[in-house]
């Protein structure tokens, strides 16, 4: 079974069907994508995706960097403390992007997509997770519930057509 919208509304994974409407948790997620020389993204430009580590709940999906808003913070701080502590890069503008509600057994969330062009720094993989660059379609498996979406829009900016990851994306989370 794979996760399925519902007008407009969250995305909702198999598992969180009919559970009560939760607060959702805001999440700030880096789309960090590589420009050419020019400065431009392109077709081809390839973006990051990072695994989830162990002990998280889904742990070994592959994802956009990012983590939750602590109190008081702004997407755009989350978002540059989150890449430090986790992956280690100092990043420049967060460009906000898109935003989606995902409906998970677990919790809902709702993920703030900012594009990341700039950084600086070494990567650094500060969780024990995994990181690689990807082009459409992604070939890392399996890939997050919450990222499908982000593929399809990334397929629709880039006139990608065809499947943008290898599986369809659902499964129990896992334990953490
Ligand atoms: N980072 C990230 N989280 C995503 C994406 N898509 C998606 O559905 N999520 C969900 C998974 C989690 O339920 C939530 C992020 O929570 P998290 O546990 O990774 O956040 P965190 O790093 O702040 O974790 P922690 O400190 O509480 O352990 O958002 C994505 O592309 N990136």
């Amino acid at each position: 079974m794979t996760a399925s919208t519902q007008d407009d509304g969250p995305l909702v994974v198999p598992g969180a069907e009919g559970l009560p409407v939760r607060e959702p948790v805001h999440v700030a997620v880096g789309v960090l994508i590589e420009r050419d020389a020019d400065g431009h993204e392109h077709a081809d430009s390839r973006f990051l995706l990072t695994s989830r580590p162990a002990g998280k709940v889904y742990a070994g999906y592959w994802e956009f960097p990012g983590g939750k808003l602590e109190a008081g913070e702004s997407v755009e701080q989350a978002l540059r403390r989150e890449l430090q502590e986790e992956i280690g890069i100092h990043i420049g503008a967060a460009h906000a992007w898109r935003e989606i509600e995902v409906d998970y057994p677990h919790a809902r969330v709702r993920l703030h997509f900012c594009k990341v062009f700039d950084w600086t720094g070494e990567f650094q993989m500060r969780e024990a997770q995994t990181m690689a660059w990807q082009r459409l379609p992604v070939e890392v498996e399996p890939v997050l519930p919450g990222t499908v979406p982000v593929l399809q829009w990334l397929a629709e900016e880039r006139g990608h057509q065809g499947v943008t990851h290898r599986q369809p994306s659902a499964g129990p989370p896992q334990a953490g």
